[in-house]
């Protein structure tokens, strides 16, 4: 089935954004992240190529839906995880409410056996999803790095 974790985030307003880091780059370890945030703003994520970062506003009463590493894992590459950050606000306070959908922490997750059979050549490696989160926490933030984990 599955494993869900909910996250309360509360970033405190900052007289000095550019001196904080928010959030620090990085792709969540997630299959889905299900994202509610408030009216304030902040999100950006990292376009495909290069160093472009776009903002991602609220609009009142949806969510955002970001992919994840493991769904990049197991899809073989189809699904990209999108690479984003968080950056403080100057004058309010801002919360925001993620719901990761992951695999489970025994599940030994790599691309799905119905791409394998199809004659798809695997670029992921089988992983014990446990220890590619405890790969993510070991480190800093680093953009998507962490996905190099499961290459093989
Ligand atoms: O606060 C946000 O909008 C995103 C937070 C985030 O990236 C995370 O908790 O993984
Ligand atoms: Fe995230």
């Amino acid at each position: 089935m599955g494993s869900m974790r909910t996250n309360l985030n509360y970033y405190p307003k900052c007289p000095n954004p550019e001196f904080t880091v928010g959030v620090g780059r990085h792709s969540d370890v997630s299959t889905l992240t299900i994202l509610l945030q408030d009216e304030i703003g902040g999100l950006f994520v990292r376009e495909n190529e290069g160093d472009n970062w776009i903002h991602v506003p609220p609009i009142k009463g949806s969510l955002v839906i970001n992919v994840g590493d493991a769904l990049q894992i197991m899809s073989n590459g189809r699904y990209r995880s999108v690479e984003h950050r968080v950056v403080a606000n100057g004058s309010n306070n801002r919360i925001s409410v993620p719901i990761f959908v992951n695999p489970r922490p025994v599940d030994v997750i790599g691309p799905l056996p119905e791409l394998i059979a199809s004659g798809e050549k695997p670029i992921y490696k089988q992983v014990l999803y446990s220890d590619y989160v405890k790969h993510f926490f070991r480190k800093a933030h680093d953009g998507k790095k962490t996905v190099g984990f499961a290459e093989l």
